[in-house]
């Protein structure tokens, strides 16, 4: 039976903090408005909202692509002092798998590592350690058309994962694949979480997926963009039967009602 178990860090040494942070597109578009939340490292932290209320823009930001018109993402750590956060830290993974159609599944995974001249060897050692991880081993040599949308995806994150980082940014990754496919890629990102120790951050339409992946969940609201309310999930196993359990109803249906406040 296919399980995860989800647990908080409870050794977090440091945080990353969205501090105070607003955006104002063009002098007029307020997209976010004084957003804060502390995230200590380790946790899996998902953003829900409608569409528009600055989900990606924050994303943007705490990526470094976008510049917050006042406020700031930093880390904290262990003696309470604040930090930039590292880009080179920082991994992205779109809804759409992007890859480069005419190069092989290991040669876009390892792409990164190419663009930072690591020699051939390594990467693709790297390139094979990373494709096992999210069960591609036997691939390395296919081209993008001859897999699947859900088999992209996992290339999408095994090319992110190459890198090591240590945040994950995950904007709506798994929005475009059927429900089987998404539950599958459920436990296979729950494992590489447990495995690798980063923090996650996800932002999904899907209250079910949220519930199902976080140990945070962020709700926004629109216009303009704020976080309204954050839930705590309490630690579990995830399984199949955990989508069925009174707790998990509970927590989907308060997670509904902030939405549509
Ligand atoms: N580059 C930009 N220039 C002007 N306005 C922008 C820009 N990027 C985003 N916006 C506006 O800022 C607001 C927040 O956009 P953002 O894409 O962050 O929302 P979102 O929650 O990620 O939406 P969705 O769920 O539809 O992807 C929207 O009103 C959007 O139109």
């Amino acid at each position: 039976m296919k399980t995860a178990v989800v647990e908080k860090n409870e050794v977090a040494t440091s945080s990353l903090r969205i501090n105070n942070v607003s955006k104002i597109y063009n002098g007029s578009i307020t997209a976010l408005s004084e957003v804060n939340l502390d995230i200590p490292e380790g946790e899996f932290v998902s953003f829900v909202g409608p569409s528009g209320c600055g989900k990606s823009t924050i994303f943007k930001i705490i990526a470094g692509l976008s510049e917050p018109t006042s406020g700031r993402v930093e880390m904290i750590n262990a003696s309470n002092q604040e930090t930039m956060i590292d880009r080179n830290d920082v991994g992205f993974v779109f809804q759409h798998a992007t890859l480069l159609p005419w190069k092989s599944v290991l040669d876009n995974v390892t792409l990164p590592l190419e663009l930072k001249g690591v020699s051939k060897h390594e990467r693709h050692e790297r390139g094979k350690e990373v494709l096992e991880m999210v069960g591609l081993a036997g691939y390395e040599k296919a081209l993008p058309r001859q897999l699947s949308g859900g088999m992209q995806m996992r290339v999408s994150i095994a090319r992110s994962l190459i890198a090591k980082p240590k945040l994950l940014l995950m904007d709506e990754p798994f929005g475009a694949l059927d429900e089987m496919t998404r539950q599958n890629l459920h436990y296979e990102l729950l494992k590489i979480w447990e495995k690798t120790g980063m923090t996650v951050l996800f932002i999904t339409h899907n209250v079910f997926e949220s519930v199902f992946l976080s140990t945070k969940i962020a709700v926004m609201s629109t216009r303009p963009g704020r976080i309204t309310n954050v839930f705590d999930v309490p630690e579990y196993e995830r399984d199949e039967s955990f989508r069925s359990t009174p707790e998990f109803s509970h927590l989907v249906g308060e997670i509904s009602k902030g939405l549509k406040h």
